[in-house]
């Protein structure tokens, strides 16, 4: 058996469409054009790729945006008042830090110093309380991409098992409360889970944010499920690098119902949420009524 791909490279193309639509009728209807500010700290090269893709996207929807670029050696009270001045500005109406930060800045004082209603990342501790107990908020971009995959090919998710591997705060945990709220039984996995392969078997839905490239492989998934691959690890190739998911792509592909692709899967997802998020801010700051449909 062969799974269907899920296209994550075409359903986020779709995303960002309906974003640049929702965009100029903020301009022409309201006269405002939502801004994302992108802070990056240092010169982790993977991380710069990132944000450069963001900021051709953002403006490719016809937002405007904002990038500071700060040395590795910032200090915490420098970032902090940056921070400061972008939640002050009503030209911004979301705010990114690039993580991981230099290991001298406290990640979470740092994430934690963003207005929430600005947060588009949904890091943010009140945006975290209000995911986890069912209240409207940010929700963190990558498993919210992965959630709209995962509804627009099944339908209703209700009952489905689900295994998320992988416990991080900006992954693994609001994954699993999102395929809670959704009503499926969630399995959280993580290095000490004992028997993972076992666990994995279970598993209707299999989640992987891991970091070790192609660690899941076909013989972990049960016949038919339908695979997330959430990793992005760049491998040697020869003399170049290639980038590889945390699943096994070819053996997972035969076994699996459904899977996403590494690149084209996940990643584009969660840059459209970036977009989406951001005219959501933009709708809840300006008093107007936020775009239905958008996301998940
Ligand atoms: N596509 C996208 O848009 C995005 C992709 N990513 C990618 O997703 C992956 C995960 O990212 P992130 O959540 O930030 O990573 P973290 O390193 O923060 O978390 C990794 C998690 O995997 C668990 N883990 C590590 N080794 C094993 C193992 N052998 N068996 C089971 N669990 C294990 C860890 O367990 P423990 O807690 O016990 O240490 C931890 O919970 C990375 O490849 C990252 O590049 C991340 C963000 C966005
Ligand atoms: N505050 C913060 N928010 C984040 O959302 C965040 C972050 N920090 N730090 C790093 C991770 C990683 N991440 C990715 C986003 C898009 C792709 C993406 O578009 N990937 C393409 C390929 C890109 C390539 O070729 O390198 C794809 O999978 O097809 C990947 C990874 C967001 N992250």
């Amino acid at each position: 058996m062969s799974a269907d791909i899920i296209d994550g490279k075409a359903f986020a193309a779709k995303v960002r469409e309906k974003v640049a639509t929702h965009v100029a009728r903020l301009k022409e209807e309201n006269g405002i054009t939502p801004g994302l500010a992108v802070v990056l700290v240092g010169e982790d090269p993977a991380s710069q790729v990132y944000v450069r893709s963001k900021g051709k996207l953002t403006t490719e929807v016809g937002m405007n945006s904002i990038e500071h670029k700060l040395g590795a050696d910032t200090s915490e009270a420098d970032l902090l008042s940056l921070i400061a001045q972008l939640n002050a500005d009503p030209a911004v109406h979301g705010i990114l830090v690039q993580l991981p930060l230099p290991d001298h800045l406290n990640e979470d004082l740092v994430i934690n110093s963003i207005e929430p209603a600005k947060d588009v990342d949904g890091f943010h501790i009140s945006n975290v309380g209000l995911l986890g107990t069912g209240q409207k908020s940010m929700v963190p971009c990558t498993p919210l991409g992965c959630l709209m995959l995962l509804r627009d090919y099944h339908g209703s998710l209700s009952g489905m098992n689900a295994v998320v591997i992988g416990r991080s705060n900006i992954v693994g945990k609001p994954m699993a409360n999102l395929l809670l709220g959704d009503s499926c039984t969630v399995t959280i996995a993580h290095s000490r889970t004992q028997d993972l392969q076992d666990v994995v078997r279970g598993a209707d839905i299999v989640v992987a944010a891991v970091g070790r490239p192609e660690m899941v492989t076909g013989d972990w998934i049960k016949p038919g499920a339908t695979v997330i691959d959430v990793g992005i690890n760049r491998i040697p190739n020869g003399e170049k690098t290639k980038l590889v998911g945390d699943v096994d792509f070819a053996s997972a592909s035969q076994v699996a119902g459904a899977i996403t692709p590494v690149p084209g899967g996940v990643g584009p997802m969660t840059i459209a949420c970036l977009l989406a998020n951001t005219v959501t801010a933009c709708c809840r700051a300006n008093g107007i009524k936020e775009p239905k449909g958008l996301t998940a």
